[in-house]
């Protein structure tokens, strides 16, 4: 994997600015006990402890987690990843996108109604405001596009957005709702259920099916289709893989590269989190400026 010098810079930089070592267990262990998002200055005006609070989550909420954790199966996770291999469900910019985006409200998250369209220039506003670099912007700007599988055929919503999680191994207890896995059919194959089940330690988060949503499909599209560096992808295919990020699970998976990505990860879920607090933005007053970053990194149009 070639890292352009700009982002080896980078990480280089936030690595310092959290205090993080480069040893990967250590590293999670370390940012586990100290506050990961004190390299951003912005101020959320929330308390962040009030943000994923599931405990106290609405019914929707809880409901969408039972039915993601009953249904994630590896043998549906496989069958998703075959039917989406070669095929394209649609060809529209990324502007196009996010503007097909603002209808959608996401029925798993406890701390957001506003639409995606917003949740999506309030994540790029933030890092923006924090002075990140022009490719962590258009991640911020991207990051839940995958979003739009929910008007491409999706079951609900309950295989495209939610936290996410590794299928074809122990669900990891670092999990939310740990407990609704007992509706899961993978629960009770004595194969899936052992510590790396059907992965060899150490394999690397590159080999490892993590649980069909938008992070998956969007990461992947822009593999292939952007000039992002590979921190990106991972910012956007692990975003939501909170028992990694946050809990520190599934480090007996992980290889040396992924600790780098870790680091990656952690420095854009803030963005991604607590900007749900901030002010609604203005669409058309921002857009001039985004369709210049997104230039930079996308083509005119995408294949979804
Ligand atoms: O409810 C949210 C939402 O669906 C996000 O887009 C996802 O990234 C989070 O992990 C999830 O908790
Ligand atoms: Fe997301
Ligand atoms: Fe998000």
């Amino acid at each position: 994997m070639v890292h352009a010098p700009e982002v080896t810079e980078y990480m280089k930089r936030e690595a310092s600015k959290l205090d993080v070592i480069s040893d990967g267990v250590d590293a999670v262990n370390k940012i586990k006990g100290q506050k990961f998002d004190d390299g951003s200055k912005f101020d959320t005006g929330k308390d962040k402890a009030t943000f994923r609070r599931y405990e106290e989550a609405c019914d929707r909420v809880k409901n969408f987690y039972a039915e993601q954790h009953a249904k994630q199966t590896l043998e549906y996770n496989l069958r998703m990843r075959d039917q989406f291999k070669n095929t394209v469900r649609a060809r529209m910019s990324v502007w196009e996108a996010m503007e097909m985006l603002n209808t959608l409200v996401d029925e798993s998250d406890p701390d957001t109604s506003v639409g995606q369209i917003e949740h999506l220039l309030q994540t790029a506003e933030a890092m923006r405001r924090d002075g990140k670099p022009e490719w962590m912007q258009v991640t911020g700007l991207v990051h839940d596009l995958g979003k739009l599988l929910c008007f491409f055929g999706a079951e609900g919503q309950w295989d495209v957005v939610g936290d996410t999680f590794v299928v074809g191994c122990k669900f990891s207890d670092k999990i939310i709702y740990p407990d609704t896995f007992k509706a899961n059919p993978d629960y009770y194959d004595e194969k899936l259920q052992t510590e790396n089940g059907i992965y060899e330690p150490g394999c690397g988060l590159d080999n490892v099916l993590i649980s069909w949503g938008h992070d998956e499909y969007l990461a992947d599209i822009c593999r292939k289709q952007s000039t992002l560096p590979k921190e990106a992808i991972s910012m956007i295919r692990y975003h939501s893989f909170y028992p990694w990020h946050r809990e520190g699970a599934y480090q007996h998976l992980m290889n040396e590269d992924d600790k780098i990505q870790l680091q990656a990860v952690q420095a854009f879920n803030p963005y991604d989190l607590y900007s749900k607090s901030d002010a609604p933005p203005v669409v058309e007053e921002l857009k001039p400026y985004y369709q210049g970053l997104i230039a930079k990194f996308f083509p005119d149009e995408i294949d979804w």
